[in-house]
């Protein structure tokens, strides 16, 4: 049976740290929308074989039209209406997917990856794909933490106190996109779907809902270039890193729809 590895790629939010007054996933980056960056990564790695991106309800079609624009995204797409958390979006995005698919060619791994990490390479969508089919049922990118970490109190009338030095050693700072066996991911957002409607109970990171099994969940090795946009200041960052990159290796293939060169328009659907 061929194996084939599929991906939601989650949009759904309203970007209100960002604050420019649209979802993060339509803000723009060298004249490409996060999202139609993240997707085109995805697409460049060579290993998934459809998208299901979730939208906010109002902007499903903003959404599809950002991602029809985008040079580059080569695999089929589809676009969902998301949910009141990210786990119900990501949770939506996985019914879709099993609603599709084939039972004579199931799916084997299922990437969940955030618009709101444009950069995320298509070299580490490979890695996170390998480590999958190596064996890992679940697998986070993951990045040493190099601030020394503080735990506090929290009060209402004083500053905050500190309460310890947290061993810097045993943390990371996580990433997407991260990698599942179809049937577990499953398994874990079923298990936890009672958090999903209020962001506040919601998991942050699919991965949390594996631990919540007892399963394993693997890291391997992150990249600074999969920052999280959440404010303003990351945006700035991220359209640095894009100059260096394109600058630097125009003639590589990184996965980015942005290039110094003319590009050429593709195909604008998920057919
Ligand atoms: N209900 C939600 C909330 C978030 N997301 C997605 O989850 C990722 C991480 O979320 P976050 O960075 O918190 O994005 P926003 O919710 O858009 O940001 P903010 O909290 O500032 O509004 C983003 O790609 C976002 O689009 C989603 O699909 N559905
Ligand atoms: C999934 C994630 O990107 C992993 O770091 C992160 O947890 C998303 O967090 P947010 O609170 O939704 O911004």
């Amino acid at each position: 049976m061929t194996p084939s590895a599929v991906a939601v790629l989650t949009a759904a939010g309203s970007g209100a740290r960002l604050g420019l007054g649209c979802p993060k996933a339509l803000a723009e980056l060298a004249a490409c929308t996060l999202v139609g960056h993240a997707a085109s990564r995805l697409s460049a790695s060579g290993q998934i074989t459809q998208i299901v991106v979730t939208a906010p309800a109002a902007h499903h079609a903003a959404v599809s039209e950002a991602l029809s624009a985008t040079p580059g995204i080569t695999v089929p797409w589809r676009v969902v209406e998301g949910g009141p958390s990210r786990q119900a979006s990501v949770a939506a995005g996985l019914a879709e997917l099993a609603r599709t698919m084939d039972p004579a060619a199931p799916y084997d791994v299922v990437l969940v990856h955030d618009a709101a990490r444009p950069l995320a390479s298509a070299a580490l969508v490979s890695r996170v794909v390998a480590a999958v089919r190596e064996g890992a049922g679940a697998v986070v990118p993951g990045l040493p933490v190099t601030d020394t970490i503080k735990s506090v109190a929290v009060s209402a009338d004083g500053p905050e106190r500190v309460t310890g030095t947290v061993d810097r050693s045993v943390l990371r700072a996580v990433q997407t996109p991260q990698g599942f066996a179809w049937e577990l991911l499953l398994r874990a957002h079923a298990a936890g779907a009672d958090r999903a409607q209020d962001e506040s109970t919601a998991a942050t990171d699919d991965s949390s809902l594996v631990e919540a099994l007892g399963e394993a969940v693997h890291v391997v090795p992150g990249e600074a270039e999969a920052l999280k946009i959440t404010t303003t200041y990351d945006l700035a960052v991220a359209g640095l890193l894009l100059a260096e990159t394109v600058a630097g290796a125009d003639a590589a293939d990184t996965g980015s729809p942005v290039t110094s060169q003319p590009t050429t328009a593709v195909p604008t659907t998920g057919a």
